[in-house]
């Protein structure tokens, strides 16, 4: 086997926020070039070498027991070891030299485009090459949603569907907490049915153009999570609006499209606490509104980014930049052939 280059796309959640959090509701999601780049060589003897930034290397032996070090910076790279080992067992599987070189971290820090997702799946796509699994595109989403659940112990797992999976995705989430209550096996795991889950790809609109605007400060979701109760109506309406946009994408129907996801910024505005609209935040919420332009605060809010699609050269970028923020076109990561 020669040298493998492996791209990882980024993240950006589009419409469904926190509602997705609990089991069966629903987000919208995209897949975006801006990502981890993985290069993999095989290497002579039985240890294998991850090499990450500045983080010391990670050197192990697939053929021993991975041991998983939950405060060690390596620990969503343990966790996917540790999973896929758990799935496939311990046998003398080629050793290799990965280096993983991350797109997904500004000066400022992260981006936000879900780099513990992404590294969790860049494991299991890269292993799943490299020694040749052929492991469907939703067994690699069940091992690295295991893998990062594990570690995590919240969240949607959306993150690491539209990862997997690429383009863009209309998501139910999975009854997670529930499946992992029951102790199961990791093969028993990826074998079942998991209740309420869901991932249907769907187009991007040809003409669209996906615009990140970021905040530069980069939120904490687990604390936006902790301690938040919602009501039920708000999980009805938040799916009504992820369904709408989803039909929007789905018709190519800009205006349709811009009703849905401001129907859900309001929604969002509207039930969590202040602090979930940023003064920046705010006010790319307000120059977008005033342009008419589909879009709205991706993720958790309370820092990070905001997002708006163009259809042509609309020009709001220097608006958004005297308030702080920059913007950047990504482009949609290509759709895993299923
Ligand atoms: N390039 C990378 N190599 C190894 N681990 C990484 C890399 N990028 C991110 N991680 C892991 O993901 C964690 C960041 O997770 P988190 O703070 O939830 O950010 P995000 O919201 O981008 O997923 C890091 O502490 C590290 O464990
Ligand atoms: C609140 C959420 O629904 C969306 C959070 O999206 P972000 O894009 O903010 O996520 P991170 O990159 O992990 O920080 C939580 C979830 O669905 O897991």
């Amino acid at each position: 086997m020669n040298k493998l280059e492996i791209d990882i796309p980024g993240k950006l959640f589009l419409a469904g926020e926190y509602a997705v959090t609990k089991a069966g509701n629903q987000a919208l999601l995209a897949a975006v070039q801006k990502g981890l780049k993985l290069s993999l060589i095989p290497k002579e003897g039985d240890q294998s070498r991850i090499k990450s930034g500045k983080l010391p290397d990670l050197i192990f032996d697939f053929q021993q027991e991975i041991t998983v070090e939950t405060t060690s910076p390596w620990s969503y790279v343990h966790s996917a070891l540790k999973t896929l080992q758990s799935y496939i067992g311990q046998g003398s599987y080629p050793s290799f030299d990965l280096k993983i070189e991350s797109q997904m971290v500004s000066p400022q820090g992260k981006l936000g485009l879900g780099s513990s997702a992404a590294v969790s799946v860049a494991i299991i796509k890269a292993l799943n090459q490299f020694w040749q699994l052929k492991l469907p595109v939703l067994t690699q989403y069940k091992l690295a949603a295991i893998a990062h659940y594990r570690i995590q112990g919240s969240g949607s797992l959306g993150d690491v569907a539209a990862i997997t999976y690429g383009g863009i995705i209309h998501y139910h989430s999975p009854a997670i907490a529930e499946l992992e209550e029951k102790r199961l096996s990791v093969p028993d795991l990826i074998q079942m049915d998991w209740p309420d889950l869901s991932i249907k790809p769907l187009h991007w609109p040809a003409n669209w153009q996906l615009i990140l605007a970021a905040t530069h400060q980069p939120a904490d979701t687990k604390t936006a999570l902790a301690g938040l109760i919602l009501p039920a109506s708000f999980y009805q309406k938040s799916n009504h609006c992820v369904e709408a946009a989803s039909l929007a994408f789905q018709n190519q129907d800009y205006d349709k499209a811009r009703q849905a996801l401001t129907a859900n910024q309001e929604l969002l505005i509207a039930a969590l606490p202040a602090p979930y609209l940023s003064e920046r935040l705010a006010s790319f919420w307000e120059t977008i509104q005033g342009q008419h332009l589909a879009g709205k605060v991706s993720g958790a809010g309370f820092g990070d980014n905001g997002y708006y699609l163009t259809r042509s050269q609309e020009k709001v970028d220097s608006q958004l930049k005297i308030c702080g923020l920059t913007c950047t076109q990504l482009p949609i990561a290509p759709a895993t052939n299923l």
